[in-house]
């Protein structure tokens, strides 16, 4: 076969019927004799004859000549996007994702001729395939998922607009999704549109943005009639374009735009629970977390020091350890679960250990909040409602709130516990708050509960430099310096409330003043990689069963 009839097929000299190969019946593409695309376990396998190697670069620390535009020997199912035939049949194209370098994923095509002569069971068997291929490629995700687009021009450090213009859009495009655009031109204009959006229109909103944007569309959806319909048929996803992108960091286990682009292509649906905040006469939803003291001072009072970049965090909070701030306030919680040994295995009863190659995931669909005694030793939810809990109609909005508003009395059985010293108090949905920053080790995606975490204000500077650096090496969780426990509901009450002081929720400002806050399982919806959030879970999380088993 001469070199231009390789770089097309169409030119062979007698055209080939297509025909299959073995059993394998609808996994062998032959394009003319020799020239197969094949479906393999793992991936679709491209015939030597189509495959473009990059020159080397003379250079080994430059990258490879042509590198963009080579094709790979194989091209793995989930970077697969679409694979679709011309008309007449003449043409078959797969758009696939390349990550040719570690920062971005380049969108290319593969197109090739098929050979003239086609028979009609040669359209037939041309079809299955490439069902076969997308079966492949999408699994049991939806695809070409229709996408209502949101980009904050001014999210973090900015270039969300490129970011979406140059290296998403491309993706979404090849992946055959139909999408609707828009820039957001002011702060909180996308609760204003999720307020009205034509929910049939669309299957998910994607933000792309820091997590400010994902917080807005949840209340948005939140504020409308059909709550809870809007909140449960439209999966809110991320694109991350500020400089903290929780949101992408759990659900997609990156905080790079591109592989979350992918992963929001081939996501699943997850239910993920969200929080009812009560403040003043207001009522929100909260998806991520809510802080007060060092870390809502650090990510809200710190903005003065914003020209140090990354550093601000640091020098921010080694000027708050050494001052040994405190945050005097009143918490009455409803606590779940007390004990950080039964986290951890009301972490690891949630979590299925993949069959094949030992991956853990923390398999949120499965998941049930403890209401009630169970083999977990759960405590019941046994508390009284306040006088305006409602019982749940199932209407069609918000759900009833249990425990009533910060305005109402203190449901009954709910204590007011004084934390003079507090030095954190910080309550998170999801595992990471930021890259890197695994807080709440133990959060799963729809488990119907908070994880809590509390510190200690007066602690010697030094111990508190280590607590921060256990974030990183995942010790966080285990340190005595740091209460961990799963609740339902709480009411915090600052001391010195309207005298100015950070409370941080969803990553965004909110009054120094009493709120309360209960948890509704599953209320919202988003997309995941496996139905779960990319974390690790808490250290040594399988220790507890050699320790169970002792005391067995
Ligand atoms: N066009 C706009 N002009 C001004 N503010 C906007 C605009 N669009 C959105 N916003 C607001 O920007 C705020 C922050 O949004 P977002 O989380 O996307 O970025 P960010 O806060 O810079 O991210 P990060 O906290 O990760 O750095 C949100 O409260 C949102 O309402």
């Amino acid at each position: 076969m001469d070199q231009d009839a390789i770089a097309n097929p169409a030119k062979t000299a007698s055209p080939q019927v297509i025909e299959t190969i073995g059993q394998e019946a609808n996994n062998a593409l032959v394009l003319s004799p020799g020239v197969t695309l094949t479906l393999g376990p793992e991936s679709l396998v491209i015939p030597d004859q189509l495959v473009t190697r990059p020159s080397r670069s003379c250079l080994p620390c430059l990258p490879s000549i042509g590198a963009k535009n080579s094709t790979p020997s194989s091209i793995p199912y989930y970077n697969i996007l679409w694979a679709e035939t011309s008309e007449d049949r003449s043409w078959l194209v797969v758009d696939y994702a390349h990550e040719d370098s570690p920062h971005h994923l380049v969108v290319r095509d593969l197109k090739f001729a098929i050979p003239a002569q086609t028979a009609e069971q040669t359209d037939d068997h041309m079809a299955k395939w490439v069902e076969n291929l997308l079966g492949r490629a999408y699994g049991t995700a939806v695809r070409r998922k229709r996408a209502w687009v949101l980009v904050n021009p001014h999210a973090g450090p900015g270039g969300a607009d490129k970011i979406w213009d140059k290296q998403v859009k491309p993706i979404f495009e090849a992946a055959r999704m139909p999408m609707t655009v828009v820039r957001t031109t002011y702060s909180g204009e996308a609760v204003d549109l999720a307020q009205v959006l034509d929910i049939d229109n669309y299957d998910i909103a994607i933000p792309c943005s820091g997590d400010g944007l994902p917080h807005e569309v949840f209340n948005g959806l939140a504020k409308r009639p059909d709550a809870r319909r809007a909140l449960s048929k439209i999966a809110v996803c991320h694109i991350p374009c500020g400089s903290g992108n929780a949101m992408s960091c759990n659900l997609y286990g990156t905080h790079r735009p591109t592989l979350a682009a992918l992963a929001i292509i081939k996501g699943i649906p997850t239910p993920l629970d969200l929080v009812s905040i009560t403040q003043g006469e207001e009522r929100f939803v909260s998806f991520l977390s809510q802080a007060l003291g060092v870390i809502a001072d650090l990510d809200l009072g710190t903005e003065h020091l914003r020209w140090m970049g990354a550093a601000r965090f640091t020098v921010g909070f080694l000027m708050l350890v050494l001052q040994k701030k405190t945050y005097p306030c009143d918490i009455a919680i409803k606590v779940e679960i007390e004990h950080k040994d039964s986290v951890k295995r009301h972490y690891r009863e949630r979590v299925t250990l993949g069959s094949t190659d030992g991956e853990a995931s923390n398999g949120g669909g499965q998941s049930k909040a403890c209401d009630g005694t169970d083999a977990d030793g759960c405590p019941t939810t046994s508390s009284s409602p306040s006088p305006s809990a409602a019982v749940d109609d199932g209407g069609p909005g918000l759900p009833p709130l249990k425990y009533g508003t910060v305005m109402d009395k203190l449901p009954e059985g709910w204590e007011l516990v004084p934390y003079e010293k507090l030095g954190s108090f910080y309550c998170g949905n999801m595992a990471y708050m930021a890259p890197d920053a695994n807080f709440f080790s133990a959060a799963l995606a729809n488990d119907g509960l908070m994880d809590l975490i509390i510190t200690q204000g007066d602690v010697n500077p030094l111990k508190s430099v280590g607590l921060q650096m256990a974030v990183d090496t995942g010790e966080f969780f285990d340190s005595p310096l740091v209460t961990y426990r799963k609740v339902s509901a709480y009411r915090l009450i600052p001391r010195n409330a309207g005298t100015g002081g950070y409370l941080s929720i969803d990553g965004e400002a909110r009054p120094f003043e009493p709120f309360q806050a209960e948890i509704h399982q599953g209320l919202g919806l988003t997309l995941s990689k496996k139905g779960c959030f990319e974390a690790p879970g808490p250290l040594n999380w399988d220790k507890v069963t050699t320790s169970e088993r002792l005391l067995a």
